[in-house]
């Protein structure tokens, strides 16, 4: 789906043809027996406003083949044709949204004032007139007046009911695509930033940023294998949850904790001293090596487990990825000297 024929351009219809794509939305999620999530709500959104053509076949062909719209299949349909597309339009119909619910709220509210204005003037004047006794016909003619006036203030604040009430859909399906923004980001397992995520951010932050005030560490938990195959792949998930903890619970508010992959971690660390970076780093890797984590059921211990972190600092000329290959390379530095260990490039 490219920009131009991404979803977005449906938004600059009035807040009356957007509630009626919501109204669509409905009976169709209820013909095809969908969850009303939001990955549906946004799938089923194009859909409707026939923007993302893609999309549509793929939604066509499955409902010809009667297949079932289950949770495995929504997301698919999601990460294919939505977001992989178009991630970056969330944030543009995010700002379009605000703008037309802002501009539409504030005719309406002018038209209102304007009503209101035009009738108090109109009050005066009868009031004036009233004294008057020698002007009886004008008198009449204003008072007609003053009713017509009453009357289009009253269709107004209709007119403002119905906005409000539109409104409110509008910032029911910000908050939505916010949320479905929120699941395109973030890392199942460990609620962390995910991979792609972490790589715009990266690439968002080498862009804007002064060297040497940026880090990287990169983390890999030592053999991990050996903890999978000895415990299972379930305790080896807790174990990547329990470091994802241990990580946002060291780093600061403004870093940007994610899985890079496995059971590979990463902390983007704008505005950051290389010392304070590598003390954190050290912080995160010391906590685990005191950890003592223990099996559920039977409270088996699991035995010292260790982490490995390479740390680099931004450095003049540097794009993205060459950051990334010294935070890896350090890494590496630190896997090779013998593990458990902290690692400055
Ligand atoms: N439980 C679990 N295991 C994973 C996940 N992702 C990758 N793994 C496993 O992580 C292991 C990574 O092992 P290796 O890359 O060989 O390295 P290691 O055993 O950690 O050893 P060193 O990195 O050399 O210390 C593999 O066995 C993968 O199957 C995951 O999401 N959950």
């Amino acid at each position: 789906m490219s920009k131009s024929s991404s979803f977005i351009p449906i938004y600059d219809f009035s807040p009356s043809v957007n509630a009626n794509y919501l109204k669509q939305i409905l009976p169709l999620l209820v013909r095809h027996n969908v969850a009303a999530n939001p990955i549906n709500y946004a799938i089923w959104y194009d859909y409707v406003a026939e923007s993302n053509s893609s999309l549509t076949r793929a939604v066509n062909s499955l409902i010809a083949e009667q297949k079932k719209f289950d949770y495995e299949t929504s997301v698919d349909l999601y990460k294919t044709h939505i977001c992989n597309a178009s991630l970056e339009s969330f944030e543009q119909i995010n700002r379009q949204l605000h703008k037309v619910i802002e501009q539409a709220t504030s005719a309406i509210n002018d038209t209102y004032h304007k009503a209101e204005e035009t009738n108090d003037s109109f009050q005066k004047k009868s009031v004036i007139l009233e004294n008057f006794s020698a002007s009886g016909g004008l008198k009449t003619v204003l008072q007609e007046i003053i009713q017509e006036t009453k009357s289009l203030a009253l269709t107004s604040q209709a007119m403002q009911a119905k906005l409000t009430d539109a409104n409110r859909e509008m910032e029911q399906l910000r908050e939505e695509l916010a949320q479905v923004k929120q699941i395109a980001t973030t890392d199942g397992l460990t609620g962390l930033l995910n991979r792609r995520a972490f790589d715009m951010t990266l690439a968002e932050i080498v862009e804007s940023s002064a060297p040497e005030m940026t880090c990287l560490s990169m983390l890999d938990i030592d053999h991990f294998k050996r903890i999978n195959d000895t415990y299972g792949h379930t305790i080896g998930d807790n174990v990547i949850k329990y470091v994802a903890t241990l990580m946002k619970k060291h780093a600061e508010d403004h870093h940007h904790v994610a899985r890079y992959g496995g059971e590979e971690l990463a902390i983007i660390m704008p505005n950051t001293r290389a010392e304070r970076a590598f003390q954190i780093s050290e912080n995160i890797r010391s906590a685990m090596e005191a950890s003592r984590l223990q099996r559920k059921n039977d409270n088996q211990p699991l035995g010292k487990i260790t982490l490995s972190i390479g740390v680099a600092r931004l450095q003049a000329g540097d794009d993205s990825e060459s950051f990334l290959v010294r935070a890896d390379n350090a890494l590496y530095q630190a896997k090779q000297s013998g593990r458990n260990k902290v690692v400055p490039s």
